[in-house]
């Protein structure tokens, strides 16, 4: 189990994670989201025990980071933001350099090690050194070296940063596969990443939490719940037509595909009642599709309205 109490960094006069306290238990992923400078990786520092906190408290399954490094760091992985240091090691040595210190011995160790190489597919550059690397391999070796103790909590800071598509949906596998028995927080920019990974989100700004909930939750705060998309060959009809429709809020065309958006009034269903318009005008359409919400305009949102009153206060 993760938890955070109130806990604040301060830099000067300038406050980088400010009050944060939520708890992610076993079995959950966390998605920690935020647009830069948002104070993500302050937080995960402090919760991994790598930076102190001004103020306020970061527990790892019940240890406080704090008072308990030795117990709370055993009992997690870390995935730091950019690259592994020991740049001039090899992958092989770092990794088992990384196992020594985590006291790993005999058929543990070996076994340890063979199953994180071959979930982060490393085999390939065990005897190149970290620095001649790409980019997503440095990532892949810093992630082996989170794993590679099969610890009961991990925090992943930009787990899928720099990697290919490929190698994205496989950590994602991989993050998921793993979250049956361990606690995860991620943090990302990428909000497909919440999709496919995520429980749970929180989105941070200026170092505060403004929502923390499902995926799903979050969508439905999106103008785009439950709004009717779809393709027409007259566009300007279709819109005429729907408007008319009495659970229909407003109808947009979008400038650059002319795909027409039917969005319905608060917490009304407009979907049967398009279809129904659609058939009963003789309206030919393609791609009609109900839509759950778009996570990147409930970020938008609640992101922006956070910098704006700030900057009218
Ligand atoms: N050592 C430091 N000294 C002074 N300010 C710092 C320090 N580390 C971070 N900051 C500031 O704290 C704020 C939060 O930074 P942080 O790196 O946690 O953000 P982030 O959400 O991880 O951003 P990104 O998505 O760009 O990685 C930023 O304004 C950053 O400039």
């Amino acid at each position: 189990m993760i938890e955070t109490r109130e806990l604040s960094k301060r830099y000067g006069s300038l406050t980088a994670v400010d009050g944060i306290s939520f708890k992610v238990e076993p079995g959950q992923v966390l998605g920690f989201l935020g647009p830069n400078g948002a104070g993500k990786s302050t937080t995960m520092k402090m919760v991994a025990g790598f930076l102190t906190p001004t103020s306020g408290q970061a527990l790892v399954c019940g240890f406080d980071v704090e008072t308990h490094p030795i117990e709370a760091k055993q009992a997690m992985g870390y995935l730091p933001e950019g690259a592994p240091s020991y740049g001039e090691m090899t992958v092989a040595d770092f990794l088992g350099f990384i196992a020594d210190v985590r006291g790993l011995h005999g058929g543990v160790r070996t076994r340890q090690l063979d199953d994180a190489i071959g979930r982060l597919s490393l085999s390939g550059v065990l005897k190149q050194t970290i620095d001649t690397l790409s980019k997503g391999f440095r990532r892949r070796v810093g992630l082996a070296q989170a794993i590679l103790h099969d610890p009961k909590v991990l925090i992943l800071d930009e787990p899928t940063d720099g990697l290919d598509p490929n190698q994205k949906h496989e950590v994602r596998n991989l993050i998921k596969a793993m979250a049956k028995d361990k606690t995860i927080i991620v943090s990302t920019h990428i909000l497909e990443e919440v999709h496919a990974v995520c429980h749970r989100a929180i989105i941070i700004a200026k170092g505060k939490v403004l929502a923390d909930d499902t995926p799903a939750a979050l969508e439905g705060r999106s103008r785009y719940h439950r709004a009717v998309s779809l393709s027409a060959d007259q566009p300007e009809v279709v819109k005429a037509a729907l408007s008319q429709l009495k659970d229909v809020a407003t109808v947009e065309i979008d400038p650059q595909d002319q795909r027409i958006t039917a969005f319905p009034k608060k917490d009304r269903a407009i979907f049967e009642a398009v279809t129904e318009c659609l058939k009963a005008q003789k309206i030919a359409f393609r791609e009609l599709a109900l839509e759950q919400g778009r996570l990147d305009e409930v970020f938008r949102t609640i992101t922006q309205a956070e910098t704006t009153v700030k900057e009218a206060a």
